[in-house]
């Protein structure tokens, strides 16, 4: 239970862009709301000792080290290439998406040996020096804050190193992939010294975002099957601790219910159908208590 108790946790959340609307969702699903309006930079959360405060991504690590705010969510590249040493205390599944090299689509790539010489336009220039370090390779390397992806194009550099999710971006500016450096997802880190009440509240915030993540990955099965066939359909839902078995109102029929993740829903259902199971349902989860 929430203590009565003055302390609060503060957050930094990114004020909009990619990571915004999924971690505000995460937040409310999690029960934990903020009374924001438009433009607000604090915002206090209603019945949860939580305050937020909505910055530029590029702030975050530094607030939370900072001890400005306790906590972020913030993209794990963004925490790379800042540099400050904070304690990654979740991933979230969401915002994922790697730092990559990409150079023009006509050129002939002959491995990273190819980027000696080069200049190659870039707004994560620490994590690009490290990796080109370790590869000892000599490029230079050019800073830019925003739409990187056009540098070659207007003849500002010869390759770049910048997000890719889906690619569309290189496609559209006749780019190719040619090395992942890192992979990133959103996750949320904390200071290292949080005092134990903070940390109370944030154990607290973690085991309600665990709910929430658990419930959106798991499925509710419900399905029907003859009597015979309910050892061999228990043997492949294996369920949380063993499915639930219940007998139906017609004679030598049972109703299966079990929590399965959807990968392995997929996986089984003509296992399932091959032992008979009929009326099957998926069901969503709400909230799942781990
Ligand atoms: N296309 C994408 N797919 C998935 N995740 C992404 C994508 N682009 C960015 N991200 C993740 O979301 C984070 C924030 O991206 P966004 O484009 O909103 O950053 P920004 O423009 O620097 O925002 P800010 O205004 O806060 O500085 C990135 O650091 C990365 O972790
Ligand atoms: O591989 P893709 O799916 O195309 O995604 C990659 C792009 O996504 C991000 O930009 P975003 O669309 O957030 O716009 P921004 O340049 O304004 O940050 C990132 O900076 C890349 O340009
Ligand atoms: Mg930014």
């Amino acid at each position: 239970m929430i203590k009565d108790t003055e302390t609060i946790l503060r957050i930094a959340l990114q004020k909009s862009g990619r990571l915004h609307d999924d971690s505000m969702d995460l937040m409310n699903r999690s029960g934990i709301k903020f009374n924001t309006g438009a433009g607000r930079l604090v915002a206090q959360s209603t019945g949860f000792p939580v305050e937020a405060l909505f910055l530029r991504d590029d702030d975050i690590p530094q607030t939370v080290y900072d001890g400005v705010a306790d906590i972020g969510i913030v993209g794990e590249n963004e925490y790379a290439e800042k540099g400050y040493e904070l304690e990654i205390v979740k991933h979230l599944n969401f915002g994922k998406c790697r730092l990559s090299l990409a150079i023009p689509k006509s050129e002939h790539y002959t491995g990273v040996g190819w980027f000696d010489g080069k200049k190659v336009a870039t707004s994560y220039p620490r994590i690009l020096k490290k990796f080109f370090e370790e590869k000892k390779i000599q490029a230079e390397i050019h800073e830019i804050a925003g739409s990187v992806e056009i540098a070659p194009g207007i003849g500002l550099a010869d390759a770049i190193f910048d997000i890719v999710s889906s690619g569309s971006t290189l496609v559209a500016n006749s780019l190719k992939e040619v090395g992942v450096v890192m992979y990133s997802q959103a996750v949320v880190v904390a200071n290292k010294n949080l005092e134990p009440e903070k940390r109370e509240i944030l154990d607290q915030m973690l085991f309600r975002f665990n709910s929430v993540m658990a419930s959106a990955t798991n499925k509710y099965v419900l399905l029907n099957a003859p009597n015979e066939r309910v050892k061999d359909i228990v043997k492949i839902l294996p369920g949380m601790k063993s499915p639930t078995v219940l007998p139906l109102a017609q004679e030598g029929w049972s109703s299966i219910h079990s929590v399965i993740s959807e990968e392995q829903f997929w996986e089984v259902i003509d296992q399932l159908k091959a032992c008979g199971a009929e009326g099957i349902l998926i069901i969503p989860i709400e909230k799942m208590i781990l």
